[in-house]
């Protein structure tokens, strides 16, 4: 503790200030501040401090507001003067490409790259209900949908995601929620691998949008349910192709023009691995092809996006030629006495 910046203090005693009590996060505790000094090292990421700066510069906001966490456009209602208005606007946008949202903060709709709440959608039906659970999203990006968890109930919502962009804009939203949520939703800037093995922890864990980018997808799959207390959900979305429970595809260099694509299985061997990892009570919960108006280019997010990606010709190909994204929710539990598995 001692040697931990000021910053990097406030955000591991809101972590501690959550969890402390519970002895199987001690392993982590003890790592904390050192991943913490990397995942903010303003010497790796060259815009760190330009994010900082916009976010500190965010003028004080009058206590009275409206936080709707539940709304799909995640809002929060507060008078503004025009000036902070457009001060508030200038400074947001110094933290774009905006991609997970939307929100409406302050009266600036943040129209992001992805339409989130439509991932959401697909998904909060089927959960085990949020309410009081501890919970972990895994690759939660700007943290759109911690927020929703939170707003659903949950006693806790980390995510972690090492991009310290999507931290930044976390940390300028959580500026606008304030103490709505009671602190319930945390932000780590680390990624998985950071995570100390078989915490037992978490009641529910997300996994949305990152398996198809780890190069190995099974070793995540037992990262993930070694983040999971006994009985615990996991809650895994992902690229998938059409298929059986032996189809898995490995694309070349680049899929929909990403790098660092490597496994997409089909629904079917997904939910094989899922068993083979161990895992319970499999079972997929949706499946869709991603359409042009989920994920688009926007005023917050001027870069290329999914139409830039498929074949102008065929919609349903990648300009690599693979089918073109679709995507699973699927649905399992970690047993209650953990199976030990290869
Ligand atoms: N090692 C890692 N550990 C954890 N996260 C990582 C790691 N590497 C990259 N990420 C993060 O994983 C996220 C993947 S996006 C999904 C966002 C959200 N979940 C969504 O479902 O919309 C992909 C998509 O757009 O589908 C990014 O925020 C990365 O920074």
């Amino acid at each position: 503790m001692a040697l931990l910046p000021n910053d990097h203090r406030v955000l591991y005693q809101a972590f501690l200030d959550q969890a402390t009590q519970d002895a199987s996060l001690t392993p982590w505790l003890a790592k904390l501040p050192e991943q913490l000094a990397n995942g903010l090292d303003r010497q790796r990421h060259g815009d760190l401090s330009a994010w900082e700066k916009a976010v500190a510069k965010l003028p004080p906001l009058p206590e009275q507001r409206r936080v709707d966490l539940n709304s799909d456009t995640l809002t929060v209602e507060l008078d503004l003067t025009d000036s902070q208005q457009r001060q508030c606007f200038n400074l947001l946008r110094k933290l774009a490409p905006w991609r997970k949202g939307p929100f409406s903060l302050g009266g600036i709709e943040i129209d992001t790259e992805w339409r989130s709440d439509w991932k959401w959608q697909r998904v909060s039906p089927h959960l085990a209900p949020l309410k009081y659970r501890k919970v972990l999203d895994v690759g939660g990006g700007s943290g759109y949908h911690a927020w929703r968890m939170a707003g659903a109930g949950a006693a806790f919502v980390l995510v972690i995601d090492p991009s310290p962009r999507f931290y930044w804009q976390f940390q300028a939203v959580r500026h606008f929620v304030g103490n709505a949520d009671e602190g319930r939703t945390q932000f780590l800037p680390v990624g998985i691998e950071d995570v100390p093995e078989n915490l037992g922890f978490f009641d529910t864990v997300f996994s949305m949008g990152v398996l198809y980018h780890r190069p190995s997808p099974l070793e995540h799959l037992q990262q993930l349910k070694g983040a999971l207390a006994p009985g615990g959900e996991l809650v895994l979305e992902t690229l998938v192709v059409e298929g059986d429970e032996q189809t898995v595809f490995v694309p070349g260099e680049r899929y929909a023009a990403m790098p660092n694509v490597y496994f997409l299985p089909s629904s079917k061997a997904l939910c094989h691995w899922l068993e083979r990892c161990g895992f319970t009570n499999v079972r997929v919960v949706d499946e869709a092809v991603t359409t042009l108006d989920e994920q688009r280019s926007t005023e917050w997010m001027t870069y290329q996006s999914l139409a830039d990606f498929l074949d102008p010709e065929d919609r349903t190909r990648t300009i690599e030629g693979y089918p073109a994204p679709r995507r699973a929710v699927i649905l399992a539990n970690k047993p209650e006495a953990s199976v030990a598995t290869a």
